[in-house]
């Protein structure tokens, strides 16, 4: 019999060529192609999935057994194997959903102890109660962490700029001394809480900036630098090694991963932000979607079918990238915290059980805001050699009432994009261009070529009503589900990161050749390298 890949894989090859346009001779596709959870809409309908195809993904889905790991994650199971530990950011954002024992513990009341005392200190700092050294209140907070225990707070402190009411929000990530000079040069340590944000509390570029940052408080305040400072970590035996204390320190558990992690104590910049009654509602977006991922059937789950159309444009299409283009200039930041979602997450080469994989794994992700983008390398996207997959994200309504004709132009801009690539246009048409332009002969030709636009490239959109802490809830834990969709098809462990130890490794031992050692055993170019560096 036939496998589910070969049937897909011949279903593509039947098709080749034909239009997506002309899927829509069937009048019902957007409706079948798109759902809508809670106010937000995913369509899907102008890619290259027809009837035939969809049900074949969906078949797919049943035969690797997405329900039935989807499953076992929220129940707590130890599904992150290579590292032991079950994967339960979910239950940071579930609310009271009753008991979740993990290992003879029911680890619910410790989540909302800790998300209590994220409120009680958010409150506290927002209000004055907590106050400076100086018994003043803090203007400014400084985030220093990297990846996970960064892109997160960034990007949603970022996205949710209307919604701030609290200390100005400021993040420290790259050990290049540059970012957190150039950040402690702006503020005043006398008004300024530092937050160092580790899970490991091992970081290295973390814990150089920590000390950093601890001088700068120490040079300014002296002994009284520790009331400046908050940590958020699992490892609570490290933080009281830093001189930061307890009550100061928001702990979570290793069954939250670094990337999975905005959502507990990792997200304490974003409580300060914008308060913490908002913040609760950018928890009940996610888990809006989380109940809609584990609620609703195959046909109009979301996330299953974000992933699914991930699947078919990857291991069916065969393209290698995808384009996050969020019409939402406050989104700027979405690109760079899904590319660590995603491809720290699927970018994988052997499965679970530690075999190589038969097909190819995550995709590369990549973006920028629109309309940025389109006067950047949307040239490519439209006329070049590569197909690239296309996910846009904008908002029927804007924050700026008295600027809706921005916001008009922006939404057009956005559709126009989609359009444009499935479209594209046609050599005829572009030749009556070239002809109206005054071209004739061969140079109406060459002039036509440059002109045409072989469109039939796919596109997603996501659309939502307003960028509120609602709305990014939801579209996070959708990317975030969307991702374990496609990692339980390829049947890789999305929770794991080998990938980045080598690098690690490798940096420490090269820390005292930079500084002059003897780079013996380096490779010849390493060691010109070295040479070259040295300053
Ligand atoms: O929060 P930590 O432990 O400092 O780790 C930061 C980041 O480093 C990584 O481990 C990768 O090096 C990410 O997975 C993580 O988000």
């Amino acid at each position: 019999m036939m496998d589910i890949w070969t049937k897909l894989q011949e279903n593509y090859s039947a098709a080749e060529g034909r239009p997506i346009i002309s899927l829509f001779d069937d009048p019902q596709r957007f409706d079948r192609f798109s759902v809508e959870a809670n106010g937000l809409l995913l369509d899907f309908s102008k890619t290259s999935i027809d009837g035939a195809a969809f049900d074949l993904l969906l078949e797919l889905a049943e035969m690797r057994d997405v329900a039935g790991q989807r499953d076992a994650m929220f129940r707590g199971e130890r599904i992150n194997r290579s590292e032991d530990r079950s994967v339960l950011h979910t239950a940071l954002r579930a609310g009271d959903g009753g008991p979740l024992v993990i290992d003879g513990e029911d680890v619910r009341p410790g989540i909302s102890k800790t998300l209590q005392a994220m409120e009680d200190f958010a409150d506290g700092i927002r209000s004055g109660r907590i106050a400076t050294a100086g018994g003043g209140a803090f203007t400014d907070v400084v985030n220093i962490g990297i990846g996970g225990s960064d892109l997160g707070p960034v990007m949603a402190v970022r996205a949710l700029s209307p919604y701030h009411n609290g200390p100005r929000c400021h993040f420290v990530s790259n050990v290049d001394g540059a970012q957190i000079s150039d950040t402690l040069r702006k503020l005043d340590p006398r008004s300024t809480l530092v937050i160092i944000a580790s899970k490991t509390f091992t970081t290295i570029e973390t814990m150089t900036n920590a000390q950093t940052a601890i001088s700068w408080l120490k040079n300014g305040l002296g002994s009284a630098a520790a009331s400046h400072l908050a940590a958020v970590s699992t490892a609570l035996e490290k933080t009281a090694g830093m001189g930061i204390s307890p009550e100061r320190v928001f702990g979570f558990a290793d069954w939250v991963g670094g990337r999975y992690s905005l959502w507990g104590p990792v997200g304490l910049p974003v409580m300060l932000a914008i308060g913490p009654a908002e913040f609760r509602n950018f928890l009940a977006g996610a888990r809006d979607m989380d109940i809609h991922f584990l609620t609703e059937p195959g046909q109009r789950n979301m996330p299953l079918l974000m992933g699914l159309v991930g699947i078919w444009h990857r291991n069916i299409c065969r393209y290698s990238t995808r384009a996050i283009l969020p019409y939402d200039q406050r989104l700027a930041k979405l690109p760079a915290y899904l590319q660590q979602l995603d491809m720290e997450s699927n970018g994988k080469r052997v499965s679970i059980s530690g075999d190589l994989l038969e097909r190819d794994s995550g995709p590369v992700v990549w973006g920028e805001a629109g309309t940025n983008g389109q006067h950047a390398f949307y040239q490519l996207l439209h006329q070049g050699t590569e197909i690239i997959p296309a996910e846009f994200l904008v908002a029927a309504r804007s924050h700026e009432p008295s600027l809706r004709d921005h916001h008009d132009l922006l939404k057009a801009n956005c559709l126009a994009q989609s359009e444009a690539l499935m479209l594209g246009r046609s050599l005829e048409q572009a030749a009556e261009i070239a002809a109206e332009l005054g071209f004739s002969g061969k140079e109406q030709s060459v002039q036509a070529g440059f002109r045409t636009f072989p469109g039939n490239r796919p596109s997603l959109t996501l659309a939502y009503p307003l960028l509120t802490p609602y709305s990014l809830g939801q579209i996070i834990a959708l990317y975030e589900h969307r991702v374990f969709v496609e990692g339980a098809i390829w049947g890789i462990n999305s929770f794991d990161q080998w990938g980045v130890e080598l690098g690690k490794e490798l940096a420490s031992t090269l820390v005292p050749m930079i500084k002059g050692a003897p780079a013996d055993g380096k490779d010849p170019s390493t060691r010109g390298l070295i040479r070259a560096l040295s300053a």
